[in-house]
């Protein structure tokens, strides 16, 4: 028997931060993972996270970044949330540089670089990511304006595209880890990111 991803099912999801539904959406051969709660085709001000993959953070708890208090507190707040979505992106390693290069921006970033200058020491972009992906899922979901969780004025740029209209940042500023209060610091300063520090 075959296995054809168009087909498919939305299946319950429950978590520590609530029961959402989970669909997988392939875009350009990658295999994003979106959770969805409520009904968030129409509704107005559907609270969304668009969250890069982070395998160290998200899943190995590393305090290099904010990445896994970030997914935590994005799914707590969609807990509470009458219809919210979370689109959890494959492929977008480092910001897009993958995970071996992110290591070795590490190891860079451990000489002295900062996490702008490490990319582009290994001759790589200091962000590769694209969302295009992502207004085709959110489009395909039915969700029209949305209240987006992000500190990145980039990705609002990125996503504020037809038919999509972000209504409202939602901050989602969390507590700061000494291990990386200066990586926050660089990503405020080179990268523009709307934190607090
Ligand atoms: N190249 C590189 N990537 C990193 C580093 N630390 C985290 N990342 C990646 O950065 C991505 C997350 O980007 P962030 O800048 O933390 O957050 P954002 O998604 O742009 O913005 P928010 O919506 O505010 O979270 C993930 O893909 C991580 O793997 C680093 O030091 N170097
Ligand atoms: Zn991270």
């Amino acid at each position: 028997m075959s296995f054809d991803s168009s087909a498919m099912p939305w299946v319950r999801m429950p978590t520590v931060h609530g029961e959402f539904s989970a669909r997988v959406f392939s875009v350009q051969g990658e295999e994003h993972l979106v959770l969805k709660r409520g009904d968030v085709a129409g509704t107005p001000g559907v609270l969304v996270r668009i969250h890069s993959e982070c395998l160290t953070g998200d899943a190995l708890f590393s305090r290099r970044c904010d990445c896994g208090p970030q997914l935590a507190r994005s799914l707590e707040l969609l807990g509470q949330a009458q219809a919210g979505v979370l689109v959890y992106l494959r492929g977008q390693e480092g910001r897009g540089i993958g995970l071996r290069a992110k290591l070795a921006a590490y190891a860079l970033q451990d000489q002295g670089l900062d996490t702008v200058d490490a990319n582009l020491h290994l001759g790589l972009p200091v962000d590769a990511r694209s969302y295009e992906g992502v207004v085709e899922i959110l489009t395909t979901l039915g969700v029209r304006q949305l209240r987006l969780l992000t500190n990145n004025p980039d990705k609002i740029r990125q996503l504020e595209q037809p038919p999509l209209e972000i209504v409202e940042r939602v901050a989602l500023q969390v507590a700061v880890d000494e291990e990386h209060r200066a990586y926050l610091e660089t990503k405020r300063q080179r990268l523009g990111h709307w934190l607090d520090l």
